[in-house]
């Protein structure tokens, strides 16, 4: 799959994107390594701590459907410059996907970031760190 067509698949989870609140839609497409694609919006709460962003609906969906093996991951907002993930969607990321896997940052103007997993978070904290 190429990356605009990802980007596609991005822009149209973010159509469903719950954000009575912000009013700021993201949306993101999660590329397995056999081809699927999961998207996700984020969706907010009233209890505004609740509110999960679209990367973490993605990935999260492809986790508890079994799918664990990923591609690329693809996310989009309205924003001057590509969307960059939040500092929690970093480090979920950051856990569940390969240090050299490729993020499609973009916005509605056609301007795209490619960076790495481990350059949009570098020197992550991971299972690494825990015990001796
Ligand atoms: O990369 C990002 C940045 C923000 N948000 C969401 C969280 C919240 O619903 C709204 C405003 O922060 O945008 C995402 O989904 N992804
Ligand atoms: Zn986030």
């Amino acid at each position: 799959m190429k990356i605009n067509e990802l980007i596609e698949e991005a822009k149209k989870a973010r159509g469903y994107a719950y954000v009575p609140y912000s009013k700021f839609k993201v949306g993101a497409a999660l590329l397995t390594k056999d081809g699927k694609v999961y998207r996700g919006c984020n969706i907010e709460n009233a209890a505004y701590s609740m509110c999960n962003c679209a990367e973490r609906t993605a990935l999260f969906k492809a986790y508890s459907e079994g799918d664990k093996e990923f591609a690329a991951l693809a996310v989009i907002a309205d924003t001057p410059r590509p969307v960059p993930p939040c500092g929690a969607c970093r480090q979920v990321i950051s856990e569940l996907c390969p240090s050299d896997m490729k993020i499609i940052l973009a916005n509605l103007n056609g301007d795209i970031t490619e960076l790495t997993v481990k350059e949009l978070l570098p020197n992550a904290f991971s299972a690494e760190d825990l015990h001796e």
